[in-house]
């Protein structure tokens, strides 16, 4: 509300223009007001902190997004995924196999009886594996993966990274088929 509409707001011989008139036996203090208005034209609006942010459209104020933490280790020195694809073409017995074939079935509590230094192993999509010489070489890290022995560890991998292809990475890691009947 401005000074001038606000009938509360007493300014005794305050305001310019002003003069004494009658109207029968009453008198009145008139008030010109017409030139005591500032120039509105040149009345900046400037906007306030809080008027900012909220000119500001939903897009705009969510365009920012926290990155998603990834938990990855760093890897050792000789541990890398390089290190690993060297490690799968040149040594002969990843799987821990001693000459035993991979073509057979595996049974779940063969699965589970796999949990020694040497000897871990998981179940993924249905493909038994030894992953114990990958554990130091694993970018989530030996604790997450240790997370796996012994079990079918399928919805954990899908759960944080759908997109590794392990049939490749582990493929001299592979000792046999799950029995899915048992
Ligand atoms: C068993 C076979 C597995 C293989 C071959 C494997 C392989 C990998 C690879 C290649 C990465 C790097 C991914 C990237 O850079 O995008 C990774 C990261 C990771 N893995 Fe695994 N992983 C396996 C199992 C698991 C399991 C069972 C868990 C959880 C219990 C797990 C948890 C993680 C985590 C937390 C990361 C780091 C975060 C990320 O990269 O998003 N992994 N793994």
């Amino acid at each position: 509300m401005d000074i001038d509409d606000d009938f509360t707001f007493c300014q005794d011989n305050a305001l310019p223009n002003q003069k004494e008139a009658t109207v029968g036996s009453l008198s009145f203090t008139v008030t010109s007001t017409a030139s005591s208005r500032p120039n509105e034209s040149t009345t900046k609006l400037v906007p306030t902190q809080a008027n900012i942010s909220s000119l500001k459209s939903p897009a705009q104020k969510n365009s920012v997004k926290k990155p998603t933490v990834r938990a990855k280790v760093p890897f050792e020195k000789g541990y890398s995924q390089m290190d690993w694809l060297k490690l799968t073409q040149t040594h002969p017995d990843l799987a821990g196999l001693k000459g035993q074939s991979n073509k057979r079935l595996i049974s779940m509590d063969e699965v589970r009886k796999h949990q020694t230094e040497g000897q871990m192993w998981t179940v993924l999509k249905g493909r038994v594996y030894n992953i114990s010489p990958y554990m130091k070489f694993h970018p989530g890290g030996v604790d997450m993966l240790m997370k796996a022995v012994g079990k079918d560890c399928t919805s954990l991998f899908n759960k944080y990274h759908a997109w590794v292809n392990a049939e490749f990475l582990l493929e001299k890691c592979f000792v046999g088929t799950l029995d899915e009947g048992q």
